[in-house]
Parts: C-alpha cells; sequence; structure tokens
C-alpha cells in the first residue's frame, strides 16, 4: 500500500525582509525576485512531503496586484494540496507586512507543480497526500481539476481525457 502522510507535514513558512537589492527604481520587490522566494518555499514544502530532490514542473499563473516595497517584512506560506504519483501541486500565500505602520496585505498566491526524482533525474514516486481540515479538502478537490488544466495547456494531455474540465464545461 502507498505510504500516505498528512498535508499538513509539508507546512512551511519562509519569511524575508525586502533589502535594496531586491527592488527596482520604484523601490517595489521585483517579480523575478518574488517568483524565486516562492520557487524555493514551495519546493521546501514539496520536499518534505516526498523527503526526495524536487524539480519545478510548472507554476500556474502568478499576477502582480499590489506591490511590496522596500522595508516591508514578506511572509511566504506553502503546502502540498495533493500528490498524484511523482507530482505534486503545491499551493503559496505571500503577505507584505509594513511593521511601523502594522500594516500586512496578502499580495499573491499560486500553485507549483513539483516532480520528485532520483539522483538519475528520473521521476519517482511520493507518499499519497491525506487532507484534514475543510480548507485542506477544498484544496485537494480542486488540485484534479487544476492538474488537468495545466497537463492540457502545457500539451501533455488531450482536452478530451480531461473528465473534469468537460464535467465543468459540459463540452459533451
Ligand atoms: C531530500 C532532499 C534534500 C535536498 C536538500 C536541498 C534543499 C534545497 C531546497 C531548495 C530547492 C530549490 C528547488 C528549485 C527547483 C528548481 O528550480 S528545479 C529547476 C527547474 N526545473 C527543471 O529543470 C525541471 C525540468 N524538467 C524535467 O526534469 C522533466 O520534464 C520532469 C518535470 C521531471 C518530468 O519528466 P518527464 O520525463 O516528462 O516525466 P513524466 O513521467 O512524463 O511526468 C512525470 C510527472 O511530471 C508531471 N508533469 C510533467 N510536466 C508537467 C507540467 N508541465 N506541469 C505539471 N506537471 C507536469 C506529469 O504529470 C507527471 O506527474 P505524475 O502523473 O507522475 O504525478
Amino acid at each position: 500500500m502507498r505510504k500516505q502522510k498528512s498535508v499538513a507535514d509539508s507546512f512551511v513558512i519562509m519569511t524575508e525582509l525586502v533589502l535594496p537589492n531586491d527592488t527596482n527604481t520604484l523601490n517595489n520587490l521585483m517579480g523575478g525576485r518574488m517568483m524565486h522566494l516562492m520557487d524555493i518555499a514551495a519546493a521546501i514544502s514539496a520536499q518534505k512531503h516526498s523527503n526526495r530532490i524536487v524539480v519545478t514542473a510548472s507554476v500556474d499563473n502568478v499576477s502582480f496586484r499590489d506591490s511590496i516595497r522596500l522595508g516591508n517584512v514578506v511572509t511566504l506560506q506553502a503546502q502540498v494540496t495533493r500528490a498524484f504519483s511523482s507530482s505534486m501541486e503545491v499551493h503559496i500565500d505571500v503577505w507584505a507586512e509594513d511593521i511601523p505602520s502594522g500594516t500586512k496585505l496578502k499580495t499573491n498566491e499560486a500553485f507549483f507543480t513539483f516532480v520528485a526524482v532520483d539522483q538519475s533525474g528520473r521521476p519517482i514516486d511520493v507518499p499519497e497526500a491525506v487532507p484534514e481540515t475543510p480548507e485542506e479538502i477544498a484544496l485537494y478537490d480542486g488540485a484534479l481539476r487544476r492538474r488537468q488544466l495545466r497537463l492540457v495547456l502545457a500539451g501533455r494531455m488531450q482536452p478530451g481525457e480531461a473528465s473534469e474540465l468537460k464535467a465543468l464545461f459540459a463540452l459533451e
């Protein structure tokens, strides 16, 4: 039987201070730097779940609605939502905090997919991820639909095979 792990065991929290080297000429955190931080936090979460080396396979859309300012404290929270065979979906939330004014704003959210690999870079199976709280269950339930959508967009799945998407759009 496949090993099971609670999704909560993959929870990661990472905190960074936005320094001058991280910003553009408007003193806002650069998008690429933010993506780097998100990739690291999410990868650590996937590693905690799989106890394996992981590689980033895809990132779902990341939008930059609010800028993060020089001197803000950035908090990233990542957790595996669901594991498939060798791949894991990780959900990540990002907050920016201005400590002097005491304000904290959620600025970004994204889903990353990581694949666990062996020493030769070949995909290797990971434990099942078991959700427990209502929020974890909702993320778990939506993960198959998101997986099918990203695999169709990546040209790795035929739209006709995407059962969850067909149900969503009533394609037949
Ligand atoms: C214990 C360890 C300690 C280590 C302590 C170090 C700590 C330090 C922490 C810092 C950690 C930083 C971590 C950065 C992580 C990088 O940034 S890694 C660099 C960027 N990423 C890469 O270079 C990956 C390049 N791509 C690849 O290697 C291959 O395409 C992949 C992803 C392994 C897939 O290989 P493949 O031969 O196509 O395999 P295939 O069997 O077709 O698919 C395997 C799985 O991938 C999924 N997949 C493939 N493509 C996609 C896609 N586009 N979208 C979604 N899923 C996909 C498939 O659906 C399948 O999933 P399952 O059905 O098995 O669940």
